[in-house]
């Protein structure tokens, strides 16, 4: 296999976040953007000791998990959401086997393993979202051309292109008075015309659209954001949006000014063309201020599920004090005010900081402290010690120093919420090897079309386990114990032989001659109330509610549990 050379295949899976697994003559390539089961044409782009790169040229065959036409008319060119064309169940199992096989190889890695050897915790598969379209109450939209010298575009960037604008005047992850706001900044841009800003060059006025629209209020606030080398009156502009007939309310239209070389969402001035700088938002009947830079999670519903979720692992906190680091605009630590004796949030940006205090008092919370600085340099500063700690990270997860001090507490619990799988793995390991161990984790689906996730990780610290002094004579006579005695008592402690679903399967086929779905055991255990630890994740109740096992089925999974003596 030489770079540049063209080969064709069949996609096997998909790793977290967008690799697709194409083998070819035993040699595992590399593709991005593609789906499992499609057979594609790609060139070699790298090629690696123990594996090649390549890009996707072309889809021979569509995968059979394509069931869904694509609802966007810039599909596939934008790579927003790649796997809208994928029932949504098989979203969900494909994401959970992804982190969870990623979970796996980070425990075994540091030695959290069951007596067969396998990763030793409770995986309980994916919470879908509640919405599968129009989840997002956030979009970041570029201005650009769709191609060289093209008129103004504004939208997204072209999959893989750093140019390339595409005006996403359809996207459906976002409510429809995204599009009505895109649209009108859009025309009165092309009406009363501004360049907009090459990157290259350094030059141009129109750099970006942000728009946030609360979920559960309806509140909008509009941002567009431009370089300081132009000085138009955007009066009109604020006038024609205000007159928008929209669901929801703009509550602020904002013009920020960003002359930096950077090409991200930043400002260097604010100015307020109509209302107020903030928007409100609610989440599990607590509201929330939320500032154009603070981070709020992108899936208001979602995150209802999420912080639910977080909520449950984290259990009782009476009298605790819990320290919620990377608070951003303090949900979680609000969330848990109520039920904690205090809450302390650290957070990097100031404006956050500002919003989450504001928040604790708007929610009349009175036991919550923001402090604002880098986890790393403001945990030294405080003097309380934590009885509890959520962790929820950036994607790259947590800073190896930082990682270190929020280890020295020694607290016997924490929760980790993460949205990079990749990175969650890495700090795992790091955390089991200084004692911890994972208990619980369960991913939810905030994103759904796209290939990310966020999972939810409960760590306790494992202490030794507690021990008692007993002497014992051994040999023969009163009062000591026979050596035969003590083989055979720890014959009756030794760990009884894990069945596994593989061992129910094959013991099906062979004495039946048929095969049974994982889910339909999971779904038999469920229903005779067995332990579920060792489902392969419980995505599979999701396919069970649509998908039901024959009477035959059942029977013969019951007499494999019979024969395995689990019932
Ligand atoms: C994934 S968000 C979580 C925010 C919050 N827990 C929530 O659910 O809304 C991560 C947050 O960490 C903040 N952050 C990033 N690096 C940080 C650091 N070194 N120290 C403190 N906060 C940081 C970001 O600004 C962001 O608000």
């Amino acid at each position: 296999m030489k770079k540049g050379e063209i080969y064709e295949g069949i996609v096997e899976k998909i790793d977290f976040p967008n690799k697709g697994l194409v083998c070819v003559d035993g040699i595992r390539v590399i593709v991005k953007n593609a789906i499992p089961g499609q057979k594609i044409r790609f060139r070699i782009h790298k090629k690696r000791k123990d594996r090649c790169e390549g890009i996707l040229l072309e889809v021979l065959e569509n995968s059979p998990m394509e069931v869904c036409p694509p609802v966007c008319k810039n599909f596939p060119a934008c790579g927003g959401c790649m796997y809208q064309t994928m029932d949504y169940g098989d979203q969900l199992s494909m994401k959970a086997s992804q982190v969870k096989e990623l979970l796996d190889g980070a425990l075994k890695k540091s030695g959290q393993v069951d007596s067969q050897g396998g990763a030793e915790y409770i995986f309980e598969g994916i919470c879908p979202s509640p919405l599968q379209w129009g989840y997002r109450n956030k979009m970041e939209f570029s201005f650009g051309d769709s191609y060289k010298d093209g008129p103004l575009a504004l939208g997204l960037h072209k999959k893989a292109s750093t140019y390339d604008i595409l005006t996403t005047d359809d996207c459906k992850i976002v409510h429809s008075d995204f599009t009505k706001i895109l649209k009108c900044v859009l025309d009165y841009f092309t009406l009363y015309p501004q360049p907009f800003y090459r990157k290259m060059q350094h030059e141009g006025y129109l750099r970006h659209l942000l728009v946030r629209r609360a979920q559960v209020t309806g509140e909008i606030l509009v941002n567009l954001v431009t370089t300081s080398q132009v000085q138009p009156d955007l009066s009109g502009l604020a006038d024609k949006l205000k007159k928008l007939p929209l669901e929801g309310r703009i509550t602020g239209i904002l013009h920020i000014i960003n002359d930096s070389l950077a090409d991200v969402v930043a400002s260097d001035e604010t100015r307020i063309l109509f209302g107020n700088d903030y928007f409100y938002e609610e989440i599990l009947g607590l509201k929330f201020k939320i500032t154009p830079f603070s981070f709020f999670q992108t899936n208001s519903l979602g995150a209802e599920v999420l912080y639910s979720l977080a909520r449950s692992y984290i259990g009782d906190t009476k009298d605790m004090t819990i320290f919620d680091l990377y608070s951003g605009t303090g949900t979680i630590a609000q969330i848990l005010a109520p039920v904690a004796r205090r809450v302390i949030g650290v957070e990097i940006v100031e404006e956050a900081v500002i919003a989450a205090r504001e928040n604790a008092a708007l929610n009349h919370l009175d036991n919550c402290q923001f402090i604002a600085g880098d986890v790393l340099k403001v945990l030294d500063m405080i003097k309380e010690k934590p009885d509890f700690i959520v962790l929820d990270p950036p994607r790259d997860g947590i800073h190896p120093k930082a990682l270190e001090k929020i280890i020295d507490y020694g607290v016997d619990r924490m929760v980790y919420i993460s949205c990079k799988p990749t990175s969650l793995a890495r700090d795992l390991e790091v955390l089991i090897a200084r004692g911890y161990r994972v208990e619980r984790v369960k991913c939810v689906d905030m994103f759904p079309g796209s290939v990310h996730v966020e999972t939810v990780v409960l760590l306790s610290y494992k202490k030794p386990d507690s021990t008692i002094s007993v002497k014992v004579e051994f040999g023969e006579g009163e009062s000591k114990v026979l050596l035969d005695n003590i083989a055979k008592r720890a014959e009756a402690y030794k760990p009884k032989e894990r069945v596994t679903y593989k061992m129910i399967k094959e013991y099906i086929e062979a004495k039946y001659g048929f095969k049974v779905h994982t889910a339909y055991i999971a779904e038999v255990k469920r229903s005779l109330g067995l332990p579920m630890y060792d489902a392969p994740n419980a995505v599979e109740e999701l396919k069970q509610s649509r998908k039901r096992p024959t009477a035959e089925k059942v029977e013969a999974i019951k007499d494999a549990l019979k024969h395995f003596k689990m019932i």
